[in-house]
């Protein structure tokens, strides 16, 4: 509030400057001229002096220009009698209200001039006597204000209406009435003096100093009564009381005094108005009780106030608010709960409306999975619910927790909801789901050709074999007489198909398998006699065996003058291969590809072999097979050799081929001619397709493009989240987790080592560690590196890989890490079936990984006397650091470990030498460095052991 000038406040009080000087005087003020400013303590000093209620409204002032709140300025409380609750029109103080309530007028309306006029407000301990009616009070109070005053629920008395420059209200005080705010009492008072009635309140206290602040003298302007508002109010209650009064507010639009609080001098913000200039807005407040109709204008605050009307619509008393023009008690123990209570009431209402949804709407339908929390939503309860449901049925979970379709199926039940999954259905699209399958007719089943795999040793005749077989001369039209890629052939033998697919080893085959293609049927295994079993013969045989196909022994190079079959026989023995005439179920024939002996024998063996297994397929539905290759062809697109297993793939049927589709184009045979049609086991190369699919791929003819579309997009999408979360190999890490969890019941295990009485060594152990809760199976060992087919095997069979002074070859460290295969690296037995005993009881020690800093080629070798070998070196990858551990690996065998004796760049010791760079290295009492060896430089990191 700012100070007020004395003639302003002549002005205002209709008196001369010079008789207000002397009042003032009088009054013991002390000032100069009519030009000094009066403080606010000399104001309130001098509203003491003047005292007389009458005048105490009167000092209510309007400025040009500035629209201003009609304040009372009683001061005193009026002897009260207690609440009448019923029947009367009461107006209580706020339970909540502070100490002492001191409204501040000037509070600026946002759409208003801001008011200075500040007027103190003492509350009063007692309740205020009834306003019945309302004589002509000239109000301060702007329609605006009282509209926002409306909002404000601290307001307990009414508000006077006025327009913006003068407010005429008619009070009428009832003194048999108990109650009414001290603001009506003296607004009353106000009126009797302006009418001259001279009806005064019973008993109305005069504001004392502390208690009330008069911000200066008003003279209120003597309108005459309007006629219109004054037909009005005489023909109902005024508006005073037909508005429900605010906590903290008097009639009057005055703030009340709150009972029982001690005025402070403080000059809190003015109920019913914005707070401003540090002003705190009171405390919502319980809305007085009224009798009276609302307020006619709600006006400029509406939007504001909409929520808080909301809030007394919400009337716990179940009596009328004041738009219902109900009566509202007011009850001092909960007017500080009222609001709450009507938020959480109006809450409970809304519960209490049980309702039971149809049936059709209590089904969620998910899609394999979904969210605690957006399960809880669809099915309109609260997560929390499922949640603690959950961990009443031993889940601990979170709201983002997935449940899968059973789970979800479980939980759903319990709120009496049912779940539906309409998960994207591939099966049923592509017509593979077991029942479909079992659909066929034995007699609709025909005899399909074998497909035969030919494996062997690198250069033991496979390619020669096979185009023996086909009589064509394939070698020599492949670079390098080495088969480049997987094909496809079929041969015909006495009217009987045999279909052959031509790999370059294993590793292929059981690439395909690794992505789900069972398609050979029968493995040729090509050793040749001069030869005998080789490294990759043993790594085939493991391979078809893991695979569970039937081996058909081929001895090749029979021709040859060194060749001895019996040796080989006798060799293939230890791999369970043992031919017929000794007793065994291997099937040997002895061959010359070169010299094609013994073919058609070998034809007439697989076809017998076919026989035995007897394999059928119905050529009379959708093809189905598997992607043999594919490639991009730039004028042709993309081209898939294809086999069929089941039905018969035609010309324009649309496919879907891994996570490719498209249409069938062109259909090309080994021999290049076109087909339309391709029954089961019969190979081709397609066109057609929209991307280039993978080897082992499954391909799939369906209804229409569209379904092959759908299908392959589902399968984009589930790829992205298999590529996301790439880590479902076996490890050791895991081993103990997977075994608990039922997941693993068994654990492969491939062992490569570098001498053979390693394996058998590490075999034997292992063998001993197999439990009934996890059974350890050896599918392959071997002597040597750990090479791709090893990794390649690994993945197909979801086995570890153990390496006993060997090292994974490049190519092979590589295909693990993107495979996830646990490639686990010893120098002693013991320590690696500790491990595997550890792990599989869960007390896996921190595993210590190798960190490999850096790969040094031997270029050259130098000795020099009482130093010993010096080796030229290169290299190759990272850096070699001087005191890093060192590991000389031969053949991707370990043949040192240990630490180096010296680095030198030229003639100068290093710490280091970088990539690219040529040094001289000696290793520590080591000398039989060769050419060619490799220094791998490493140092061991402590990793926790996650179970
Ligand atoms: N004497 C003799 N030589 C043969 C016979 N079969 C193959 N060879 C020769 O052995 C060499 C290797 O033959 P390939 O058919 O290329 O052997 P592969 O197993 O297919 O070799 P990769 O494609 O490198 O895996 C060739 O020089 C053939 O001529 C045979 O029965 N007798």
């Amino acid at each position: 509030m700012g100070k007020v000038r004395v003639y302003e406040l002549a002005k205002n009080m209709g008196l001369e400057n010079k008789d207000l000087l002397a009042k003032l005087e009088e009054a013991g003020i002390d000032v100069a001229s009519h030009s000094s400013s009066l403080a606010e303590e000399d104001l309130r000093k001098f509203e003491d002096f003047v005292n007389p209620p009458v005048q105490k409204i009167e000092e209510a002032r309007i400025k040009p220009g500035i629209i201003r709140r009609r304040r009372t300025v009683v001061r005193e409380p009026v002897e009260q009698t207690p609440v009448a609750a019923e029947d009367t029109v009461t107006v209580a103080a706020n339970e909540k209200a502070e100490p002492s309530v001191t409204a501040e007028v000037d509070t600026p309306e946002p759409e208003e001039i801001p008011q200075p006029e500040e007027q103190k407000v003492t509350p009063p301990a007692i309740e205020p006597p009834v306003v019945e009616s309302v004589e002509e009070v000239a109000s301060p109070v702007a329609t605006t204000n009282e509209a926002q005053a409306e909002s404000e629920p601290e307001i307990k008395a009414e508000a006077v209406t006025t327009s913006k420059k003068e407010v005429k209200t008619e009070v009428k005080v009832d003194a048999d009435k108990p109650k009414v705010s001290e603001k009506k009492v003296a607004e009353t008072e106000a009126v009797a003096t302006d009418k001259g009635k001279k009806e005064k309140p019973p008993v109305v206290e005069r504001a004392t100093g502390d208690r009330a602040k008069i911000l200066g003298r008003v003279e209120l302007p003597q309108t005459p009564p309007h006629g219109q508002r004054k037909t009005r109010n005489s023909a109902r209650p005024a508006r005073q009381d037909a508005r429900p009064a605010r906590a903290g507010e008097r009639p009057g639009g005055r703030p009340a005094a709150r009972p029982g609080t001690a005025p402070t001098g403080r000059t809190p913000a003015r109920p019913g108005s914005t707070p401003s200039r540090g002003n705190k807005r009171v405390d919502p407040a319980p809305l007085a009780p009224l009798e009276q109709p609302l307020p006619e204008k709600e006006g400029r605050n509406k939007k504001r106030n909409k929520g808080r009307r909301g809030d007394n619509n919400d009337n716990q008393d179940g009596r009328v608010s004041r738009r219902g023009r109900r009566v509202e008690v007011f009850e001092p123990g909960r007017a500080g709960q009222k609001k709450k209570r009507g938020g959480k009431n109006s809450k409970q209402a809304k519960h209490t409306e049980v309702t039971v949804s149809k049936a059709i709407k209590r089904i969620v339908r998910i899609s394999d999975s979904i969210t605690v929390g957006e399960l809880a939503k669809r099915m309109g309860v609260k997560a929390n619910e499922l949640i603690a449901e959950l961990m009443r049925q031993g889940s601990m979970v979170t709201i983002n927790h997935p449940l899968d379709y059973e789970s979800a199926a479980i939980l759903a039940a319990e709120f009496n909801h049912e779940v539906e999954n309409v998960a994207f259905d591939e099966e049923t699209i592509l017509e593979v789901e077991p029942s479909k399958e079992a659909e066929d007719n034995v007699e609709d089943l025909e005899v399909r050709p074998p497909v035969v795999t030919i494996m062997g040793h690198v250069d033991h005749g496979k390619t020669s074999l096979l185009d023996a077989i086909r009589e064509a001369n394939v070698t020599e039209g492949e670079a390098g007489g080495i088969t480049q890629h997987i094909g496809a052939y079929d041969v015909e033998l006495d009217g009987k198909k045999v279909t052959f697919l031509d790999t370059p080893g294993h590793e292929a085959f059981t690439a395909m398998r690794a992505r789900g293609a069972g398609v050979t049927d029968i493995v040729i295994l090509v050793v040749a006699a001069d030869d005998g079993v080789m490294p990759q013969t043993k790594e085939a045989i493991s391979h078809s065996k893991a695979a569970g196909v039937p081996m058909i022994v081929a001895v090749n190079k029979i021709d040859k003058p060194d060749a001895n079959p019996e040796k080989v026989k006798q060799e293939l023995t230890e791999f369970e291969l043992v031919p017929e005439e000794w007793g065994g179920d291997t099937i040997f024939v002895e061959v010359s590809a070169k010299q094609q002996t013994n073919l058609d024998t070998l034809l007439e063996m697989i076809l017998l072999q076919a026989e035995v297994l007897e394999l059928k397929a119905n050529p009379n539905k959708r093809a189905k097979g598997s992607i043999v290759e594919a490639r991009l062809d730039k004028g042709r697109g993309p081209i898939a050799t294809v086999l069929v297993q089941d039905g018969t793939l035609k010309i324009g049927d649309a496919i879907v081929a891994g996570l490719h589709y498209g249409r069938v184009r062109s259909m090309t045979t080994a021999t290049g001619s076109q087909v339309k049609e391709a029954g089961p086991s019969f190979p081709v190369e397609v066109t057609g397709l929209g991307g280039v699919p993978n080897a082992g791929d499954t391909f799939h003819a369906v209804e229409n493009e569209k379904a092959a579309k759908d299908v392959s997009h589902h399968r984009q999408s589930k790829q992205r989240e298999i590529d996301l979360s790439r880590n479902s190999k076996v490890s050791l890490d895991q081993l103990f987790e997977k075994m608990q969890q039922g997941v693993v019941e068994e654990l492969s295990v491939i062992v490569k080592a570098d001498v053979q009485g390693s394996l058998e060594a590490v075999r034997d152990a292992l063998e001993k560690l197999s439990t009934d809760a996890c059974r350890l199976n050896i599918i392959h060992t071997g002597v040597g590196g750990i090479s791709e087919s090893d990794i390649t095997l690994a993945t197909a069979s979801n086995a570890i890989v153990l390496g006993f002074n060997v090292r994974p070859e490049t190519k092979a460290k590589v295909l693990a890490e993107v495979e996830k295969v646990d490639i686990r690296l010893y120098s002693v037995i013991y320590d690696a079936v500790n491990d595997i005993r550890d792990a599989m009881e869960g007390l896996l020690a921190p595993t210590l990984k190798e960190k490999e800093l850096g790969r040094v080629e031997i270029r050259d070798t130098f000795h020099v006397s009482r130093v010993g070998t010096i080796a030229g070196c290169f290299v190759v990858e990272g850096k070699i650091i001087r005191n890093a551990q060192t590991r000389l690996v031969r053949d991707n065998v370990v043949v040192w470990q240990g630490k180096l004796s010296s680095l030198k760049r030229f003639k100068d010791d290093v710490k280091e030498v970088g990539n690219g760079y040529e040094c001289g290295i000696g290793l520590e009492k080591y000398n039989d460095i060769k050419i060619g060896d490799v220094l791998e430089v490493f140092e061991i990191e402590e990793v926790k052991t996650s179970l």
